[in-house]
């Protein structure tokens, strides 16, 4: 590695430029980005095509994009993801942006790419390679039509990817659609390497919910996955000590599968002040991509906190509760009596508030600080950090894993279900809370995450799997090596497009 982190093995000057383009929701631009941000320090020309709707509010509240927007090899562009500003980009309404996204933006897509992505100045390199997310299959498909290829980056765990891919197994061995009245405990025996643990209400929610969305994100999250190969290769942001079987069964279907993850930790090695050990490299090297403003009084809350005294508390940027929920949770904290720092965004609680009882606010001035968004990374780094109570987004996941944080799971949709599975029954850092959500439930499984007789195991297990994640990313490791013949594969596909 050179003084500024970058890796000396790798051309610093090449004129291979790939255009990487996210679903353009958060949990898709976060991971996406930071790949982005590593090519680019490889000496690659990037151009990263987010939507007008988030390029507007990253350059007004992420400090990683103002400061990236300045990079020689690095390119914002956006394109219109065909919807009002005004309509809701909600976990209830995806797939009327995925709708929106194929049949409008596609059309400006296609004429960015036909022009080669040279912009106006002509200055730049023309596109050589498309990094597309999977769950875009136009994207790659527009790409290879052109003649440029397509490599699919899916942004959710390599468990859930196959879950998603034994979809028609299931459906073929009677084991979806759930019978009416369905015992959601019994065992699911048609997703191979999962035999032994899961369970019918481990299957992502589409798989037992019914109405429109649910349907057509269940059609959708199976074709698109199924579509994966019709790219060239396939980018996971997970990595080989932690999803070994859910990888050698991906691998199977799609052999050139790269795990590079988890990228904020590849990111930091590459970039860290301490490439000894970038595990404590400066929390403060590590610059979001939020769509909100980060509200960064938290961080000295947590400075007045004891070592490991506070529950954190973030359902994610979709997910979205009802009233009589966010109350059994509030209740449920500040009845467990440990002090919690808990993001509710603006959009979090779908109706009006009910009131308060007098006790949660009082509990709440005592040990509680609520605020819109936070710097997960960093909130996850600080030592008062004790547990992580999630809606187990890829994500989050990946980011309590990396600092050694044990998880209390509430998931909420799509691929969250089998991750807070893989959390408590398969990791076992953490528990699943998953369909409860009970004042009563939330009080116990906070203290017996926090203050329990397990809580060392865990605590000690998240402590070893963070290990294993910075080891995947350091020279010599799993993801570090599936990093190098990413590049190389993007190089040899931008010379000759084989
Ligand atoms: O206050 C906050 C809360 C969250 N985050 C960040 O926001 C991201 C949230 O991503 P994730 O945890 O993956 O959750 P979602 O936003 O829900 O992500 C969507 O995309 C993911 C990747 O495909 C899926 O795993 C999820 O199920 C899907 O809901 C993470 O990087 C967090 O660090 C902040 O920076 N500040
Ligand atoms: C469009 C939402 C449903 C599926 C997408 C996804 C994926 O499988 O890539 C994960 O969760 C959501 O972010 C996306």
């Amino acid at each position: 590695m050179d003084a500024a982190g970058n890796p000396t093995e790798m051309p610093t000057d090449s004129t291979a430029h790939v255009l990487i383009f996210p679903f353009p929701i958060q949990g898709h631009v976060n991971g996406m980005l930071k790949l982005a941000e590593l090519l680019s320090k490889t000496g690659l020309h990037v151009t990263f095509l987010n939507s007008d709707y988030n390029h507007d509010r990253l350059s007004r509240s992420s400090s990683a994009y103002a400061l990236l927007a300045q990079s020689p090899r690095f390119r914002f562009d956006s394109i219109s993801d065909g919807l009002a500003d005004e309509n809701p980009r909600s976990a209830f309404r995806l797939m009327e942006l995925e709708e929106s996204l194929r049949t409008r933006s596609a059309v400006q897509y296609r004429e960015l790419l036909t022009n080669r992505g040279r912009g106006d100045d002509g200055k730049w390199p023309p596109v050589t390679c498309v990094i597309a997310d999977g769950a875009m299959t136009f994207a790659v498909d527009i790409a290879e039509e052109l003649g440029i290829p397509a490599i699919a980056f899916r942004t959710i765990s390599a468990c859930s990817f196959w879950a998603y891919f034994c979809i028609p197994r299931l459906l073929q061995n009677g084991e979806l659609p759930f019978p009416d009245e369905a015992d959601l405990d019994e065992p699911v025996r048609s997703v191979p390497g999962m035999e032994a643990f899961l369970r019918r209400r481990d299957l992502p929610s589409f798989c037992r919910q019914a109405g429109d969305e649910a349907d057509q994100t269940f059609e959708f999250v199976t074709t698109v996955t199924a579509n994966t190969n019709r790219a060239r290769a396939l980018i996971l942001n997970t990595f080989e000590s932690l999803e070994a079987t859910a990888l050698s069964h991906v691998r199977s279907h799609f052999p050139v599968t790269y795990a590079v993850g988890p990228l904020p930790a590849l990111l930091r090695s590459y970039g860290s002040h301490c490439p000894s050990n970038p595990a404590v490299s400066p929390t403060s090297s590590m610059p979001s991509a939020s769509l909100w403003e980060e509200d960064r009084t938290c961080m000295t809350w947590l400075d007045s906190q004891p070592h490991k005294s506070v529950v954190y508390v973030s359902f994610g940027s979709l997910t979205v509760v009802s009233q009589e929920a966010f109350l059994e949770f509030w209740i449920g904290l500040v009845n467990s009596g440990q002090r919690f720092l808990w993001v509710v965004r603006p959009d979090l609680v779908e109706e009006e508030m009910l009131p308060l009882p007098e006790e949660v606010k009082v509990g709440t001035k005592e040990r509680g600080c609520l605020v819109d968004w936070v710097p997960q990374e960093q909130v996850l780094a600080h030592p008062a950090v004790g547990c992580f109570l999630t809606h187990s987004g890829w994500n989050s996941t990946l980011e309590s894993l990396v600092a050694g944080v044990p998880m209390l799971c509430w998931p909420f949709f799509a691929d969250q279900q089998i991750n807070s599975r893989f959390v408590s029954e398969v990791w076992k850092v953490g528990l699943d809370m998953k369909d409860l959500c009970s004042r009563s439930i939330v009080e116990m499984m906070v203290r017996e995450v926090m203050e329990g007789q397990r809580t060392d195991g865990w605590r000690r297990s998240a402590r070893e799997m963070a290990k294993m994640a910075w080891e995947s990313v350091a020279e010599g490791g799993s993801s570090h090596a599936d990093f190098r013949r990413l590049i190389q594969r993007i190089m040899s596909l931008s010379s000759h497009g084989a």
